[in-house]
């Protein structure tokens, strides 16, 4: 007997409503077809003018794109993420897009131009962060923080502790803990007088993680995590390197499912996540406990070298703010436990690991830059070692860096959503390049989607956009000139009120790495066979970068040499 035969039968009294049934079926689908070909229709017709590509499910996420098959107007998912990622915008001359997606009710329009881009990110009376979209409320997994907060008041309320953690201490701080980690992977990595660094990328994200584990959780990270054995207690070493290399499914699925699922590796990554929330919690605990002793002795806390620890001390001091204003005990002031816990979870680290392996990657196969940046550091460190007091006076170390992030762009998608009708300007061009100033009007509901990468190639704006030149960063010969080219807008940490808060931290450990690496060493690619040409080998160490959550390194090895 069939499994439909054993379906037990409708009893008779009821089957006079089937029809019924039928008809309430038929009225939802069709409702949904013709709400959903309607707004299509709609939205055809507010594009009109703009180069459209067309998808029936929504297929621009990343992280899920490079991950699906592409089916041509189904799942369209190489429509959003070829490369190079200018040619997107180069066949249909013009640097605004549009997609429509069958099932999304608005326009998703895309731009390669990073005056359009500082416009969108700039008018905040005209464009939000979707906050909604699961990219950023999966990010609230460990407790609400900055990334996920709506624009305004709430955004505004995480923004005024952050931003006060990002201190002088904290700076030099980032400086010394890269400085020890780049000796202890030479050390580690037999690399003091030179030789070969497998898997760039490897290395550089580990350099970060380490980097990142100190200054912000104030933990000596080892260069190799002690595994925990059968019976012994999970250290936070372990716990924390397991949550950072599991990041995508902590965020997807809830700890305590993870900790349920049948196989051992979930299981250790549920575990892993509960024992590194035990121990967060009870270290900013723990920090909160030692400023109250201080308070009530009467002495002044010396100002932290840790985030989590600059955070706690943060929301402390705002509190005590409170409590004299109000002259009550202060509630709701600053941010909740969980928040200062769901902040420190963001601190991001991948995204400056995969900085430093493109930088070396084109460093490697750019030698005259590296002779520039020793010239650089000479010039200002003599034999001495570069130093945090140096971090204003070796602008060309951080613009190799930021050059690096220009060609091989790190995050490459961030989204605004119009919160009114308004003009929305772009380019086109003529098959001479004769360039078209245009406004097109987008309505209220529709998404931006600055495609940071081809806003980086665009040809109109940089001048030979594919070539690596760091000196664009700079204006001017002062070596404490501002790294911002003053006219192209660079786009890589986004802008205006939700840019990255740990730019400079970041930026930071950029120059702290490549100056202790290039006053030492000079760094070479390793060819694969004899002859290979520069193109090939450019292939090998960028363009075989993937797309996950952020711009990730492919596998290369670079030789390091020891300067005579
Ligand atoms: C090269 C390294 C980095 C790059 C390229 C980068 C890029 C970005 C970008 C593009 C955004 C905007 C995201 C969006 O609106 O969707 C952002 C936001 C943010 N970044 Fe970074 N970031 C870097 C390093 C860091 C570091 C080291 C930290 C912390 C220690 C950090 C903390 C944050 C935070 C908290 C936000 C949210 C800011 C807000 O919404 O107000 N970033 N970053």
């Amino acid at each position: 007997m069939s499994w439909l035969e054993q379906v037990p039968a409708i009893p008779e009294e009821y089957q006079k409503y089937i029809p019924h049934l039928w008809v309430l079926g038929g009225g939802v689908v069709a409702y949904y077809v013709l709400s959903n070909l309607f707004s299509y229709i709609s939205i055809l017709r507010q594009v009109r003018g703009l180069p459209v590509k067309h998808s029936f499910f929504p297929s621009y996420e990343q992280g899920l794109r490079a991950r699906v098959p592409h089916i041509p107007y189904i799942l369209p998912v190489k429509d959003y993420y070829s490369r190079p990622e200018w040619d997107r915008f180069e066949t249909p001359k013009s640097d605004l897009l549009v997609y429509i997606c069958a099932t999304q009710h608005r326009a998703i329009y895309w731009t390669a131009n990073p005056y359009t881009a500082q416009h969108v990110f700039t008018k905040t009376a005209l464009f939000e962060k979707p906050w909604w979209m699961p990219r950023y409320t999966s990010a609230a997994k460990f407790g609400g923080n900055i990334i996920s907060a709506p624009d305004g008041e709430d955004h505004k309320r995480h923004k005024a502790v952050i931003r006060g953690c990002f201190g002088e201490e904290i700076f030099r701080n980032a400086w010394e803990e890269m400085d020890n980690t780049v000796e202890m992977m030479l050390r580690e990595e037999n690399l003091v007088d030179g030789g070969v660094m497998e898997d760039v990328g490897g290395m550089t994200i580990k350099v970060t993680y380490i980097v990142i584990g100190k200054v912000g959780f104030g933990h000596e990270i080892p260069w190799i995590t002690p595994r925990t054995e059968r019976g012994e207690e999970m250290g936070f070493v372990e716990a924390y390197e397991i949550v950072d290399r599991s990041v995508l499914y902590q965020f997807m699925l809830p700890g305590w499912l993870l900790r349920m699922l049948p196989t051992k590796k979930f299981r250790r990554m549920g575990y892993g996540q509960k024992k590194f929330l035990e121990y967060c919690y009870a270290m900013a605990r723990g920090r909160r406990a030692e400023l109250g002793a201080l308070r009530e002795a009467g002495e002044k806390a010396k100002p932290p070298t840790d985030l989590l620890g600059a955070m706690v001390h943060a929301q402390v001091l705002a509190e005590e703010e409170a409590r004299v204003k109000n002259g009550t005990e202060a509630i709701n002031v600053g941010l909740k436990e969980n928040e200062v816990i769901g902040n420190m979870c963001d601190a991001g680290h991948e995204t400056t690991g995969h900085t430093l392996a493109f930088t070396i990657a084109q460093l490697a196969l750019q030698p005259e830059w590296q002779d520039e940046c020793y010239k650089e550091i000479k010039a200002v460190c003599g034999d001495e070692k570069p130093s945090y007091r140096d971090v204003h006076r070796l602008p060309l170390c951080l613009a190799v860096g930021l050059e690096a992030m220009r060609l091989t762009d790190i995050v490459r998608q961030l989204f605004k959503v119009a919160k009114v009708d308004s003009m929305l300007p772009y380019n086109t061009w003529d098959d001479k390049g004769n360039v078209t100033k245009r406004e097109h009007l987008v309505k209220a509901g529709s998404l931006v989607y600055i495609d940071t990468p081809a806003c980086q190639l665009n040809p109109f704006h940089w001048e030979n956009a594919n070539d690596f030149n760091p000196r664009r960063h700079l204006s001017g010969d002062d070596a404490r000139a501002s790294l911002n080219n003053a006219d192209v807008p660079f786009v890589a940490f986004s802008m205006g009120p939700r840019q990255c808060i740990g730019r400079r931290f970041a930026e930071v450990e950029l120059i702290s790495f490549i100056s202790n690496v290039l006053s030492r060493y000079t760094v070479h690619p390793i060819p694969t066979h004899e002859g290979e040409t520069k193109e090939s080998m450019r292939a090998r160490m960028i363009d075989s970068a993937v797309e996950d959550l952020t711009m990730t390194p492919g596998l290369f090895n670079v030789r390091f040499e020891r300067r005579k």
